[in-house]
């Protein structure tokens, strides 16, 4: 089982050199960069998809989705720690799999809560008790969302540079209506401007001391249910601007049966694409050939 990691005493000093990875060595001062912390959420119980099957655990062209999830923040070179919130109906297959792919920045695996806010809250309890700086990088992901570009994941570590909070997400390309109740039906309240439509995707990014500060005014309230983490920001923090980073069509979120079929496809074509990728980059690292086979020696 992947142990918990205190973070070395280097990382608890506020330091911001977290550029493109280009230009990730430590600053002149030699001090550390802020962590990057991806916080996988895989505590749900999977009630619209199958309660007797975690789908978090359900596998996409032979990989468990939640190894999907591990795998896109393992493969970013600034991601530097990451932390999977379970449940314990999956913790054992959860703690299996991680030891069995031996990924070397899951510092923890931790309990969560009953809802995703309290898994989200779990997961920053144990990031204060493990030391994380205030100014680290958190990126919360689902873990049912297998396919995170890494754009998207470099797009929130670059808009922390500039805001406190980001998140991930892909414009409609409906007509959004808000609406409110009359009687038994729902009636439109207004329709708002599509180009400012966007469906929240993950990961949402904050700086640790910004989400922890919003989830501790939030805790005062009982009756709060939020469904992502950007919503606690904007509640509770009303003055911090929560920044837009470009999602894609393909980072669905698996929630019910119906989206495995598009699941898989986009699983085979990712791995193709990956595959593609490394043919590319032998060839490219392959020593110039003699193109005229034996002309030349004779
Ligand atoms: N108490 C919870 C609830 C959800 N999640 C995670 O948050 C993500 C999005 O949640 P959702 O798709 O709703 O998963 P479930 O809550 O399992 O689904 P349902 O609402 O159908 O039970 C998932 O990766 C899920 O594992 C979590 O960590 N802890
Ligand atoms: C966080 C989220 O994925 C943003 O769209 C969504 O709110 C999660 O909702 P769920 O009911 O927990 O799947």
């Amino acid at each position: 089982m992947a142990r918990l990691t205190v973070f070395p005493m280097s990382m608890r000093d506020e330091h911001e050199t977290n550029a493109a990875p280009a230009a990730a060595s430590p600053a002149p001062s030699g001090r550390q960069p802020v962590p990057v912390v991806a916080v996988v959420l895989a505590a749900g119980f999977g009630t619209r998809f199958d309660p007797k099957n975690p789908k978090q655990l359900v596998s996409l062209d032979d990989e468990p989705i939640v190894c999907w999830s591990i795998d896109a923040f393992e493969t970013n070179p600034r991601v530097t720690d990451i932390i999977v919130v379970v449940n314990p109906r999956v913790r054992g297959e959860v703690e299996r799999l991680v030891d069995e792919a031996g990924y070397p920045k899951v510092r923890m695996i931790i309990n969560g809560g009953a809802e995703r806010a309290d898994s989200t809250s779990a997961a920053l309890a144990a990031l204060a008790d493990a030391g994380i700086p205030p100014r680290a990088k958190l990126l919360i992901h689902d873990a049912v969302r297998p396919f995170v570009e890494q754009s998207s994941i470099d797009g929130c570590i670059d808009a922390l540079d500039e805001f406190e909070a980001a998140t991930v997400a892909f414009a409609s390309t409906d007509t959004v209506l808000l609406t409110e109740d009359l009687g038994d039906r729902k009636v439109i309240r207004s329709v708002p401007d599509r180009s400012n439509m966007f469906r929240a995707q993950t990961p949402q990014a904050f700086r640790f001391e910004t989400i922890r500060h919003a989830y501790e005014l939030a805790a005062d309230d009982p009756d709060f249910h939020p469904t992502d983490d950007t919503r606690v920001v904007v509640d509770y923090l009303a003055d911090t601007p929560v920044a837009i980073v470009a999602g894609s069509r393909t980072n669905l979120k698996i929630t019910t049966h119906d989206d495995l079929p598009d699941a898989e496809r986009i699983a085979t074509s990712v791995r193709m694409e990956r595959a593609r990728t490394r043919v590319h980059a032998m060839l490219a690292a392959a020593p110039a050939g003699d193109d005229d086979g034996d002309a030349s020696a004779q």
